[in-house]
């Protein structure tokens, strides 16, 4: 069947968003709470969130969804709120149509919080459910580093949609990876990429915009034909991947060149478009469960430019377990053809680590 309303529907969503999360780095007041997990939260993270639901129940109204964020510390913090629901109501396309297509701004205050918290679905193995990742790489939000807004489609546990706003990869695909750093609080021409990919249907890059959807570019990963030269990335947040870990792989592999390292979705971006080869997440700790919004969208968009993604034990990802990727651990990206051979470095190194 065709995807084409739920990727129009995602990739205006997901723009009307990023405008969100740039108002709120420029004003330089993040409102940042930490949760439970000590991991933060910021204005950006609960209004992203809020205005991608509001446009998916427009268009999907008896869609699941699983979010990461929910308004239980909104409902307690009346100030938190009124600046949520201030950059919400400011947050529009400046497209009469796109907007329209979105369902135009949220109607109240409670519209808002009862969006935020329609994210609550358990996920599983049945049916359509989005994943949604408001903001991706907080920490690197916050750092002034990259962060991705993130939805992807999952249609029977199957990532079938998938949707990444970057607002501060450069435009060019062709831009080396080690440029991509850097943040764009001006708005500069030159940086802010939408990505989109539908199962089957290749995937696309194309000028994050303000108004209506630009035209798309189709993207491809490159072809890996001597590994040792290949570029691999990971997480800026030691926390996040096993720096250790991920270094004696790429030894293994005789990989040379030093990771690049990036925060959030934005690397399976990066590579999707050629700026990079492999991505390694080996898990710092044995208990840490994946969550399916940090990888539905980037999986889609991975697959389709030609890459493959498998756990540390070369296991394929099962999103349609729940909110987690608890039957997997860790997450190994690579052009389909060379992931087998990056697989067994995995389980070299993990299992001389015995
Ligand atoms: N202990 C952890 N291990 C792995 N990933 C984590 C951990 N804590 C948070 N994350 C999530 O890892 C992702 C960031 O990955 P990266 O380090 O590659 O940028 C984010 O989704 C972040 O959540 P969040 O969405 O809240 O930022
Ligand atoms: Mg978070
Ligand atoms: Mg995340
Ligand atoms: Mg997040």
């Amino acid at each position: 069947m065709s995807y084409s309303k739920e990727l129009e529907t995602a990739l205006l969503a997901v723009q009307r968003a990023t405008l969100l999360t740039k108002s709120v780095y420029s004003s330089h007041a993040k409102g940042t709470l930490s949760k439970s997990d000590s991991s933060p939260v910021t204005i950006g993270d609960f209004g992203a969130q809020a205005l991608i639901i509001s446009s998916i129940k427009h268009a999907f109204p008896e869609d699941e969804i699983v979010g990461e964020e929910d308004a239980d510390d909104l409902r307690k913090d009346s100030k938190m709120r009124d600046m949520i629901w201030d950059l919400v109501q400011k947050a529009k396309l400046e497209d009469e149509e796109a907007e329209t297509k979105i369902g135009g701004p949220i109607k109240s205050v409670d519209d808002m919080l009862n969006a935020i918290d329609s994210g609550n679905s358990a996920g599983g193995r049945k049916g359509r459910t989005w994943a949604l990742d408001p903001i991706d790489g907080t920490k690197g939000f916050l750092r002034g580093g990259q962060y991705a807004v993130c939805l992807g489609l999952l249609v029977d546990g199957v990532p079938t949609v998938g949707v990444i706003g970057c607002p501060n990869l450069p435009v060019d695909d062709d831009a080396p990876m080690d440029q991509s750093i850097g943040f764009d609080a001006d708005d500069k021409e030159g940086k802010g990429v939408l990505f989109g990919a539908v199962k089957g249907e290749g995937a696309t890059s194309r000028p994050l915009s303000r108004g209506a959807l630009q035209e798309g570019k189709k993207i491809s990963m490159k072809a890996v034909d001597d590994i040792s030269q290949a570029t691999f990335c990971e997480s800026v947040e030691a926390g996040h991947s096993s720096h250790g870990d991920n270094a004696a792989i790429a030894s293994k592999l005789g990989i040379t060149k030093p990771s690049v390292r990036m925060d959030s979705q934005a690397k399976y971006c990066s590579v999707a478009r050629g700026a990079g080869d492999i991505i390694l997440r080996l898990p710092v700790k044995a208990t840490y469960e994946e969550k399916i919004w940090d990888h539905a969208a980037g999986v889609v968009i991975v697959r389709e430019a030609g890459g493959e993604v498998a756990d540390v034990n070369g296991k394929p990802l099962d999103f349609g377990v729940g909110r987690t990727l608890k039957e997997n651990k860790g997450v190994v990206t690579a052009p389909k053809a060379v992931l087998p051979h990056v697989i067994e470095a995995v389980k070299d190194v993990l299992a001389a680590k015995l």
